[in-house]
């Protein structure tokens, strides 16, 4: 069925980009895409392997009002689904992921020197710094892939002979990625990886995934988490902040990690208010649920519509919350036909939060593909110029390079600012966009400080070796695999003869083009969307589909988890009040903002 109505309504249309449709036409397209993708496209990495998932413990009273440090129990039926240490299944058939034997091939550091390296910054003129700060915040709650550090294992990545790090070294040495893979797990499947983070969108990057960390961020009094004197998080012996997750650190990641701790206190503030016998651990529980679906809601509704900035972008994401039947509530008897004729499905129609959850079948966890486009590493601009938020005018007059943004040195800045400034800076930045040529230099050549042995990389390598060390297939075949048209030429991919030429000059056929290279290249694009086609196919199966399996985001979504006002917190939520009840100083310049993560302007 629904095959028959997206062949009627786009393939048979002749219409080369479903998005050059009538806006009603191109939303029916996607409600069916979606359902398409649901349906084919889940693999879990656990079916026909001899791994198991790993053991959640008893799922009691406590696991089944609240989430639990481990993921577990999220899901009743079956207690350890996207758990920690749970694997990454996979959108693609396994007769589409790669085997390994191209790891190397091209190499992917004359990749970098050729496509990735920045030339000059190329804004996203639509996307603030916020905006990126905000993507791997949430990133940092749904995976990682845990690295080899220690092991001795490296994969040997040769460079160049023209390569900016010659003579003084040879080849970059890359720890491998650590595979979950067993001796009798299905040899198609190529590998499998575990994630070091839930899957589930739980805030664990603010609440941690071990009793110990838990601890060391909870004040045990009245739910609420630790800040210091100045409201900001404690720094701890390694120099950066208390918090659940702190990999690959910046002021960024600093700026909202103090923002949702912040947050959480309000949240247990006021529901103390209403429910004064409450006591700490109900307290706690009950703010993370609400504080989670604050993110979870802000996430889809305001920043997805700020990176897909058009009509059909800020439709589809406000219905994937409220429904279309909310979003166009005069519409109601046309969704109700739709939905009635099956055309529309029931979380298109009436939205995913509070309806009943859906699995398609297939246990939930995230997928490698999901990972590998979510590497939006060139938006990351090439320093920060801080303002003061009053006057728009620079404090201290130079930029600071990225580099010196990162890791202990970010926290340094969360303490000689003030934090109002450096949230005024990353409103009124530019994102960087993400294309071709736009990877920033800092990130092309440093050391992880806290690696033993340190070792030198370039990330734009390293995210290339990862997904072809995880069997992502290139860009091409992620297109064939999800059921979209192949490019059949270099033009296809990318029309620019310059960019065409660069390409060959790197890759022998369009066919081998990474997923990195090739969601940077692709083009055209629905204008005002960040990336292409291809990555928001991945997007439009697994954003769906992690609101959709989520316990407490579907049939546990109500009062009896959250408190009424609970709930209420959740629908008044929006980025902006967040932000002006953390700095109020704020109200001035967010007085003309719509969406915070479009860039704010002075007056
Ligand atoms: C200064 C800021 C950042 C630094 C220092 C940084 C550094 C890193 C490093 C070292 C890795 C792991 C490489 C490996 O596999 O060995 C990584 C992975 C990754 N980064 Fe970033 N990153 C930054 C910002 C961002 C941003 C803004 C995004 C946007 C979404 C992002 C998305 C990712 C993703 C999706 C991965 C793969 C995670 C996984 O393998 O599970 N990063 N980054």
């Amino acid at each position: 069925m629904v095959d028959i109505l997206n062949t009627i309504l786009y393939g048979a249309t002749g219409v080369r980009h479903w998005w050059t449709l009538p806006l009603i036409v191109a939303l029916i397209h996607l409600s069916l895409e979606r359902e398409r993708l649901l349906s084919k496209h889940l693999y879990d990495s656990y079916v026909g392997n001899s791994a198991q998932p790993p053991a959640a413990g008893k799922c009691g009273e406590a696991e089944r009002r609240a989430r639990t440090l481990d993921g577990s129990c999220n899901n009743l039926d079956q207690p350890s689904m996207g758990m920690l240490g749970y694997r990454f299944s996979r959108n693609s058939a396994p007769e589409w992921v790669e085997d390994g034997s191209r790891l190397l091939v091209p190499n992917p550091r004359d990749a970098t020197n050729k496509l990735m390296v920045r030339d000059t910054f190329k804004p996203a003129e639509t996307l603030n710094l916020m905006s990126v700060a905000w993507v791997h915040f949430q990133v940092h709650d749904w995976m990682s892939h845990k690295r080899g550090v220690g092991t001795g294992e490296f994969i040997h990545v040769p460079l160049p002979e023209d390569d900016p790090w010659r003579p003084q070294q040879t080849e970059m040495l890359i720890p491998r990625g650590i595979n979950d893979s067993q001796s009798g797990d299905d040899p198609k499947q190529h590998v499998s990886f575990a994630n070091e983070q839930t899957h589930w969108w739980d805030q664990s990057q603010i609440y941690g995934t071990s009793p110990e960390i838990n601890d060391k961020i909870r004040t045990h009094v009245d739910g609420k988490l630790k800040l210091d004197d100045d409201g900001l998080l404690f720094t701890d012996v390694d120099g950066m902040e208390v918090t659940g997750m702190k990999q690959n650190w910046w002021l960024g990641l600093a700026l909202l990690h103090n923002l949702f701790t912040k947050e959480h206190n309000s949240i247990c503030d006021y529901l103390k208010e209403h429910h004064p016998d409450m006591d700490d651990q109900e307290l706690y529980d009950k703010a993370r649920l609400i504080n989670t679906a604050v993110n979870a809601k802000v996430h889809t509704v305001e920043w997805t519509p700020a990176i897909l900035s058009d009509e059909i972008g800020y439709i589809a994401l406000q219905s994937n919350w409220f429904g279309l039947e909310n979003t166009f509530p005069d519409q109601k008897l046309l969704v109700d036909t739709l939905r009635a004729t099956g055309i529309l499905s029931h979380p298109s129609a009436y939205g995913i939060v509070g309806n009943p959850a859906k699995f398609y079948g297939v246990p939930f966890s995230l997928t490698e593909e999901f990972t590998a486009v979510y590497r939006f590493h060139p938006f990351l601009p090439d320093g920060i110029t801080v303002v003061d938020s009053d006057t728009g005018h620079p404090i201290n007059g130079e930029e600071i390079p990225l580099i010196d943004i990162t890791f202990r040195k970010a926290t340094s800045i969360m303490h000689n600012y003030k934090y109002k400034d450096l949230l005024a800076t990353f409103g009124t930045q530019f994102s960087g966009a993400m294309v071709l040529n736009n990877y920033p230099k800092a990130m092309l050549d440093f050391t992880m400080p806290y690696d033993n042995p340190p070792t030198r990389i370039d990330l734009s390598t390293v995210d290339m070796i990862r997904d072809r060390e995880r069997g992502v297939p290139r860009i091409n075949n992620i297109r064939r695999s999800l059921g979209l048209p192949a490019f059949k030429s270099w033009e296809d991919l990318n029309p620019d003869p310059e960019v065409i030429a660069q390409m060959k000059s790197v890759y022998a056929s369009v066919e081998d083009v990474d997923c990195l290279v090739g969601m940077a290249a692709e083009m055209p694009r629905p204008p005002g969307w960040a990336f292409g086609d291809t990555t928001f196919t991945v997007f439009v199966v697994m954003a769906s589909r992690r609101l959709m399996t989520d316990r407490f985001l579907t049939d546990d979504f109500t009062p009896e988890y959250y408190t009424q006002e609970g709930i209420d917190w959740v629908r008044n939520a929006t980025f902006k009040d967040i932000l002006l009840r953390h700095s109020p100083e704020l109200k001035d310049l967010l007085s003309t903002v719509s969406n915070p993560f479009a860039p704010w302007t002075f007056k």
